[in-house]
């Protein structure tokens, strides 16, 4: 591996004024933007208010009765009887002048209706239009006006009665009054009513939004969580049913599968437990690193057996409030042991039964602790509620949650090995559309460590990165993109780095190749690249041929060896005064082989077959002989790595220079290239 030690990440510096000038130009657009949308709203909405009217209906429209004042009475006069108001004196006394006991309605059709009348007719009447209103006015404006003007305003319509005697109208032009009276009063009337059955609308408009939103915020899990959390103790416990998913999906934990199908056997079948008399455990606790599994397993339990899932989370039951917990934990298992057989599954039991019992963080976990151990005290082994807990730290756990007759049988669940993975990779990989050239053991060989989770996510992004490329299918390109994308970061195209480095880059990575390719027992090349990837200009990466439980002290050496290979390189290419700093991490990787050999693995003649664990404690003798023994496995790996490089200059000048032209070679086209033969032109 080439490092880079002191490279400076690029950063993106923007001016103030640029950040600024980018918030406010889209908040500006969208503010013209409302404000024409609002303009333009305003521009179809005039017209269809305003189509009808003229001068005279604005005024007009002011004479509601209730609001009718001298000085518009008087331009009314005016409009409608032009002079006659001139020269004589207006009175400002008409309202409160004697109330006459007769409308002019009243006088004038000698309609005799008592007042506050309201009928089904009226209303109706009030939505016609107005055009058609003054259409009838003349035949039937008598009764159906008089039921508006008679409403509640008796002393006004007395009044305007008054009025006319006051402002001492001639019979002739008293008609004229009343109809133009009455006309106004019908289109204030028609506007009024446009305006309450657009606020009635709008109002209903609001209520269905309001229905919608109390109802979406219940729906939304989050919001749904905090208002339980708030609202308080009765939250609810819907079970899962889990029959799609069963052992089938669950890939390399074999021994986990194993040891929970006898729980799966009693889901089935309670009765036939009891009645041999065996008791099975009330909790089980599946441990493992995260991503491995546990919450499908707990899951094809269920699905298995076919019956009820519960999933709850150890943080759901974490409450700030006082009882919280306890009472969720109580629903759960009410809800569980009315629906028994069933599985309840708490998901980061840690959270909830760890051993943090006076944490100012958690005031009440003791409590939701004690309810959990008392529910689980609660029930027979037979009523047919298995718990399925699980962890990734079993240390933490509480004493008593693991005491016979809780969680007391426990089920490792460990990262899969190279046949777990080749298994889940397959699983996964059948999912999508992959080349028949695709080896999914070359990449489980390769993902050493990789949990379930993963993997799968390896596929996927696998997968995205396929499409990205437009390509049909997904390919070993894609995959090995993938895996070192998740294992060193994503590639860095975007620096530029110059001839020289590059080249000393290729002579490096070329080095750990050859050493490699030469040595017994070093593990096999998968890859050499000279693309810059997270923290490293280009690397070589090789594939154990099985997950290495144990490694001999030729392996060992072979690995330090193929560490040694990049620096010799550059020694040797481009002189020692030309060596540089990219060969930092390959001498912590064989300093920390070398050390545990001699410290650890009593690989070391002189110092013989004794363990030490604190050098620091070692006297300074001790110390000093270990220093030595270390110095001494690094120098002769060092000159074994020269030996190499020096025996096969030519072949690594290909490789260096095959690098340089394609930037990444499988191991095939290594091994090509060191056998000297030419690379198909790609
Ligand atoms: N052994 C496996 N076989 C198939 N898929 C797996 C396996 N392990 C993990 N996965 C995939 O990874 C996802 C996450 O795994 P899961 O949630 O079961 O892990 P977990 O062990 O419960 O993790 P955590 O400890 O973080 O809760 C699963 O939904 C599944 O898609
Ligand atoms: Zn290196």
């Amino acid at each position: 591996m080439f490092s880079l030690s002191s490279t400076v990440q690029p950063q993106v510096t923007v001016p103030l004024s640029h950040l600024i000038n980018a918030f406010q130009s889209p908040k500006t657009t969208f503010i013209s933007l409302s404000a024409s949308v609002s303009q333009n709203h305003h521009r179809d909405a005039v017209p269809e208010r305003e189509a009808p009217s003229s001068e005279a209906v604005v005024n007009l429209r002011d004479l509601g009765l209730s609001e009718l004042k001298v000085g518009q009475i008087d331009q009314l006069v005016d409009s409608l009887l032009p002079g006659f108001c001139k020269g004589k004196n207006v009175s400002s006394h008409w309202h409160t002048s004697h109330v006459s006991a007769q409308s002019f309605f009243e006088n004038k059709y000698v309609f005799i209706q008592a007042r506050s009348f309201k009928t089904l007719k009226s209303r109706t009447r009030r939505l016609q239009s107005t055009s058609e209103r003054l259409a009838e006015t003349q035949h039937i404006a008598p009764s159906f006006v008089k039921g508006f003007l008679l409403r509640d305003r008796g002393t006004d319509v007395e009044s305007l009665d008054k009025l006319m005697k006051t402002k001492n109208i001639p019979e002739a032009h008293q008609d004229a009054f009343k109809t133009g009276f009455a006309e106004g009063f019908l289109k204030a009337q028609a506007l009024t009513q446009k305006t309450n059955d657009s606020l009635r609308r709008t109002r209903l408009i609001l209520f269905v939004l309001l229905l919608f939103g109390i109802y979406g915020l219940l729906k939304n899990p989050f919001l749904s969580v905090r208002f339980r959390t708030t609202t308080g103790l009765d939250s609810a416990v819907d079970p899962v049913q889990m029959k799609n998913v069963t052992f089938e999906h669950v890939k390399g934990v074999e021994e986990a599968k194993q040891e929970l199908q006898e729980v799966v056997e009693f889901l089935k079948n309670p009765q036939k437990f009891t009645v041999l008399g065996g008791k099975l455990p009330k909790g089980i606790l599946l441990v493992g690193p995260p991503g491995t599994g546990k919450t499908l397993l707990a899951r094809a339990v269920a699905g298995e057996a076919d019956v009820p899932f519960y999933y709850a989370s150890g943080s759901e039951f974490d409450e700030m409030f006082v009882g919280v917990g306890a009472s969720r934990i109580r629903n759960l298992f009410r809800e569980a042991k009315a629906n028994a057989p069933c599985v309840i599954f708490i998901d980061e039991l840690d959270s909830v039964g760890g051993k943090r019992i006076e944490s100012p963080m958690h005031p009440y976990s003791r409590q939701t602790i004690n309810q959990l151990l008392a529910e689980m005290d609660g029930f027979k082994p037979n009523e047919g509620v298995i718990i399925i807990g699980a962890t990734n730290f079993p240390e933490a756990l509480d004493n008593a949650l693991i005491r016979p007759g809780r969680f007391d049988m426990q089920v490792t669940v460990p990262r899969p090995d190279v046949k777990g993975r080749t298994e889940i990779l397959k699983w996964y990989l059948n999912k999508i559309k992959f080349d028949q050239s695709v080896d999914p053991e070359i990449i489980a060989r390769g993902t050493v460590g990789f949990s379930g989770a993963e993997l799968e996510n390896l596929v996927n992004q696998a997968a995205l990165k396929a499409a990205v490329d437009g390509k049909e299918m997904v390919t070993m390109k894609e995959l090995e993109f993938s895996k070192d994308k998740i294992l060193m970061g994503p590639e860095r195209r975007s620096v530029e780095i110059d001839n020289k480095n590059k080249t000393i880059t290729a002579y490096h990575e070329s080095g750990h190749a050859i050493i490699a390719y030469y040595t017994k027992d070093a593990m096999p090349i998968n890859k050499a690249t000279i693309m810059p990837r997270g923290p490293t200009l280009g690397h070589v990466s090789l594939l154990p041929e099985n997950d290495r439980w144990n490694e001999t002290r030729a392996q060992l050496l072979a690995q330090m060896d193929v560490s040694m290979g990049g620096r010799v390189a550059e020694e040797l290419i481009f002189g020692t005064d030309h060596i540089t700093t990219g060969a930092s991490s390959d001498f912590d990787n064989a300093t920390k082989i070398a050390k545990r050999m001699v410290t650890r693995f009593g690989m070391s003649e002189k110092l013989g077959v004794m363990t030490y664990s604190d050098t620091g404690k070692l006297s300074p003798e001790t110390q000093s002989a270990i220093e030595q023994e270390i110095r001494i496995l690094l120098r002769d790996s060092y000159e074994r790595a020269k030996h190499i490089l020096k025996t096969h200059a030519k072949e690594h000048k290909n490789l260096a220079e095959a690098l340089l032209t394609y930037e990444t070679l499988d191991a095939k086209e290594i091994q090509i290239v060191l056998e000297g033969k030419k690379l198909e032109v790609r």
